[in-house]
């Protein structure tokens, strides 16, 4: 039997333990302090068993993932140090940042136990293992950060073992990770909720603001909605990497009012255009971070019945639909829906059909 335990059930942790459990010759248990949450994993059927002691989670495992905020996975690589684990552990973690946890994972005591650094380039704003899903990974890529000493028949076992994730293993040194994740990722998250926040002071004295707030603003600032405590750990662990690159940001910005200040035109047509020509020289849109699936908008009349009509047309199409949100709503005035696909030869076929009927965009 493989057993892996995993400490930290949320999105990540019960994304992961939904990938394997079921397995041919697999247990899945799953660790926490408290014992309401123990009692939410078994009803939610994400691991085989559940316990609040450390000693028993940790007991014989062949993997060990920590799933924790970035700030606790390194407390837990602490304790594990003096725990009695099995000789050949391997013990992982799925904190968006590489460099400080790699650190604290090459202090373990032990030699014939593996610390290899992981994380997984997918998620969601929505946290907890309420969201917790086994298609989270699928394709994504999946970073993983072993050191020099990391024997490679224990980084092979990991990425064989990933395998029922359905993502890319990429390996990369975690301060790189570091610096290009917080580039694409972490400052992101700053910039989203910096905005927000601006315009949530201004709503604060005309509610105009957040009434029209719609489209481009709800757009780009989605993932303003993350988990604070997990951001927190994150901004803070990525200290300089973050400094950095908001030095260059307020250099950006500067810029933007240096070209609306004097009135130059050519500069800031310029700008766009340099945007959009990178924008769309990237891969096509793929599953990971900022977009979890393929998306579409369809402007619909909103009367009740539209949803369950477009999933039904959808569905005789032979088309997956993922998810279907209504992001628009108010009397007299069409709706918005997005579709969300895992595939995107889905979204391409949902695409053509709807368009007959409907305003579609991507
Ligand atoms: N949310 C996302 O989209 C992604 C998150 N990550 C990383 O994965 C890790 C987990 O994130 P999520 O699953 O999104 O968070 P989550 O909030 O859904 O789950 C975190 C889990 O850790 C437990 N936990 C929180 N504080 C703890 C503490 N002090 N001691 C023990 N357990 C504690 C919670 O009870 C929960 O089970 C984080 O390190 C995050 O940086 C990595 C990729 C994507
Ligand atoms: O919600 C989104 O699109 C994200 O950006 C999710 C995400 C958050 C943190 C990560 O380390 C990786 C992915």
């Amino acid at each position: 039997m493989i057993k892996i335990t995993i400490f930290g059930v949320g999105l990540i942790g019960g994304s992961l333990a939904l990938c394997f459990k079921g397995k041919p010759g697999v247990t899945v248990v799953g660790h926490s302090n408290n014992p309401a949450s123990v009692e939410k994993y078994l009803k939610r059927d994400v691991v085989d068993h559940a316990t609040t002691s450390m000693e028993e989670a940790v007991r014989d495992a062949d993997y060990i993932f920590l799933c924790t905020p970035v700030g606790t996975i390194r407390q837990y690589l602490h304790l594990l140090s003096d725990m009695p684990l099995k000789p050949g552990c391997i013990i992982t973690d799925a904190g968006s940042t590489k460099a400080s946890i790699v650190e604290a994972g090459s202090q373990l005591k032990r030699k014939d136990v593996h610390f290899i650094g992981g994380h997984p380039m997918a998620g969601k704003e929505k946290s907890g293992v309420e969201a917790a899903t086994s298609l989270l990974f699928e394709n994504a890529f999946y970073v993983l950060t072993p050191d020099t000493d990391t024997p490679q028949d224990a980084y092979d076992r990991l990425a064989k073992l990933l395998e029922w994730t359905k993502a890319r293993i990429v390996k990369l040194d975690p301060k790189l990770h570091d610096g290009v994740v917080g580039a694409i990722s972490h400052l992101p998250h700053i910039i989203a909720v910096a905005l927000v926040n601006q315009i949530e002071h201004y709503n604060e004295s005309n509610e105009l603001f957040g009434d029209l707030a719609s489209g481009g603003f709800r757009d780009i600032t989605r993932i303003a909605s993350s988990d604070p405590v997990m951001w927190r750990d994150i901004l803070l662990d990525n200290k300089s990497v973050l400094l950095n690159l908001l030095k260059d940001w307020n250099a950006e910005i500067a810029g933007f009012i240096e070209m609306i200040e004097s009135g130059d035109g050519q500069g800031i047509e310029q700008a766009f255009q340099k945007a959009n020509h990178f924008r769309s020289s990237l891969p096509e849109r793929r599953k990971g971070v900022i977009h979890s699936f393929y998306d579409i908008y369809v402007d619909v009349p909103d009367h009740p019945g539209i949803i369950g009509q477009i999933a039904t047309l959808l569905g005789n199409c032979r088309i997956n639909l993922s998810n279907i949100q209504i992001i628009e709503s108010r009397e007299d005035i069409p709706g918005v829906l997005r579709l969300s696909f895992s595939e995107e030869s889905h979204m391409d076929k949902a695409l053509e059909l709807l368009k007959k009927d409907y305003a579609v965009y991507v």
